[in-house]
């Protein structure tokens, strides 16, 4: 796919719910007033903002994945078209990729190596999912488990397994990495950008600006529902502080390279 050719366009995207109380229609809300952001082939657009500026939000509606009481406006355009919520159903697990900020988008009663091979084709399924288990320091015996018997870290890590597949244009991660192993970290980010690398368009959601900064193009931020500023992520400064000069480039050089040594089954 040729590198800088637009994937997303999101324009003054605005979202409303209607509220109920008892029953009755109370009051309308309206978290995301004019939030625009576009992301290239090629790209990682680190999306930040404090909580509740609308991220997940901006996420969901592109996916197609609001509650039944939202309302949404402006134009989401994917590869030159408009994204209608037919194409979100079709494309979503196969050329859009999405890595949720829920763990609760697991399925509980399914065992963790067949939620693994959801989606990849059926003559590899196996092979793929061993891959992705040694990629992301799951061990065999984790696969035949199911959500509630993993700890957070290792939810999120096949969480993060669940999202790559062949022939991803977007990738859409909602906060991939919180809490997790520095091995598992640096696996994470290195397949943000293999998916940019391969010709994909990647949103990174996260409030780990330092970490996002290692692997991101740009950076849009986010603020009470608006796209208050988006920079070159060699530019973004806080308080006066260029984080990636001062500080992306040293946890870069720190993360473990080397993947899961430490997890090898003897
Ligand atoms: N179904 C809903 N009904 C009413 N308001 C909602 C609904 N879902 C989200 N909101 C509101 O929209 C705003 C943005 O929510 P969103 O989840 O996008 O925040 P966020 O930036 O992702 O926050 P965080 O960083 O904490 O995950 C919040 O104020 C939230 O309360």
């Amino acid at each position: 796919m040729k590198k800088d050719k637009q994937i997303l366009s999101v324009k003054n995207l605005n979202i409303s719910f209607t509220q109920y109380y008892k029953g009755l229609r109370a009051k309308r809300v309206n978290p995301i007033k004019s939030l625009s952001v576009t992301i290239n082939a090629g790209e990682i657009m680190a999306v930040i903002g404090a909580s509740g500026s609308g991220k997940s939000l901006l996420a969901h509606a592109i996916l197609g994945i609001l509650p039944n009481n939202a309302t949404c406006g402006g134009d989401i355009i994917y590869c030159g078209e408009p994204l209608t919520e037919e194409r979100k159903i079709q494309l979503r697990g196969k050329e859009i990729s999405f890595i949720p900020q829920s763990v609760n988008y697991l399925d509980p009663l399914m065992r963790v190596s067949e939620q693994v091979k959801i989606g990849l084709p059926k003559k590899e399924a196996d092979k793929k999912q061993k891959e992705l288990f040694l990629r992301y320091g799951l061990k065999e015996k984790d696969g035949a488990l199911y959500p509630f018997q993993l700890s957070g870290g290792m939810l999120r890590r096949v969480l993060f397994a669940t999202s790559v597949r062949d022939n991803i244009k977007l990738v859409i991660a909602d906060e991939p990495t919180p809490g997790i192993h520095p091995e598992a970290l640096s696996a994470m980010l290195n397949q943000l950008r293999t998916f940019a690398d391969d010709g994909a368009a990647v949103m990174l959601i996260t409030h780990d600006i330092v970490s996002a900064l290692t692997v991101c193009d740009r950076v849009t931020v986010l603020k009470d529902g608006q796209t208050i500023e988006t920079t070159m992520a060699e530019n973004f400064s806080l308080d006066g502080r260029n984080l990636k000069h001062e500080y992306s480039r040293a946890l870069w050089n720190a993360l473990p390279q080397n993947s899961f040594s430490i997890y090898k089954e003897v």
